[in-house]
């Protein structure tokens, strides 16, 4: 049980400093399959920190949140493809033609470079934003309302799955069953104390797995505590 858990917990490596993101790969090697390298890790170290992951037999889930015109999107993944990569980000809000091109680009490319191409998830709205913030940015619609029409838009453009916060798989779940990957951040137990968390919607690990998640994002609930293996079988042994 606890091994199947695990085989669906992603870890967020943010830190700006490639050493203390390796330490913690090391550490979690035995248990963690799929490492996360997100903005500032990307930024701060380029992409040569991908291969010292994966040179570790691990894999990359490279979440760069892509966000623009089909256009540039298109280019983007295209260059992307250069890189061996589990997974990556792209915003369901850049709308369907901006979905349909990254699809079609990742696609067109895996088959010219003849190179098996990474899944393609789309996030809904950011776990990070709460009801009010999403009435503020004129997302008046009702959250669940607005999280299913994106996922509905991404799954008929050919998305491989979405992010969404874990509060929201209960319906995602019994909507698109297994059509859809669903990815969720937000993973909170409250044991590591998160200087000014700017999580707002969010669950434990246990309750976004039976929900229905299949990948399960985490970072700083892990990669802040002291004993990060010890944190990880926390949230692991936590209802
Ligand atoms: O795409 C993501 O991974 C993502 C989407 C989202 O809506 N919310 C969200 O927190 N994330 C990412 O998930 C991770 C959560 O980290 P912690 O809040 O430290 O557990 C961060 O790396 C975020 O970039």
């Amino acid at each position: 049980m606890e091994n199947n858990i695990l085989n669906k917990v992603i870890v967020a490596l943010d830190f700006s400093d490639e050493t203390k993101a390796l330490e913690i790969v090391e550490i979690l090697k035995d248990d963690i399959n799929i490492f996360k390298i997100g903005l500032e890790l990307f930024i701060s170290s380029g992409p040569k920190i991908i291969e010292k992951i994966r040179s570790k037999n691990k894999q990359v889930f490279l979440d760069l949140k892509l966000h623009d015109i089909p256009n540039t999107i298109k280019k983007a993944l295209n260059a992307l493809m250069e890189y061996d990569i589990f997974m990556t980000t792209i915003h369901a809000l850049g709308g369907r033609k901006m979905l349909k091109e990254a699809r079609d680009s990742i696609i067109e490319s895996s088959e010219r470079k003849n190179k098996k191409r990474p899944l393609l998830i789309a996030v809904t709205l950011l776990t990070s934003l709460s009801t009010d913030d999403l009435v503020e940015i004129g997302i008046k619609e009702d959250l669940e309302e607005e999280v299913l029409n994106l996922a509905k838009i991404s799954k008929e453009e050919g998305i491989d799955g979405i992010v969404s916060s874990p509060l929201e798989l209960p319906y995602l779940k019994k909507e698109f069953k297994n059509e859809l990957l669903l990815i969720t951040p937000g993973i909170r137990n409250g044991t590591v104390h998160i200087p000014g968390d700017d999580q707002r919607r969010s669950s434990s690990l246990k309750k976004a797995i039976y929900q229905g998640a299949d990948y399960v994002v985490i970072g700083r609930q892990i990669t802040l505590a002291e004993d990060p293996k010890k944190a990880l079988y926390y949230l692991l042994g936590q209802e």
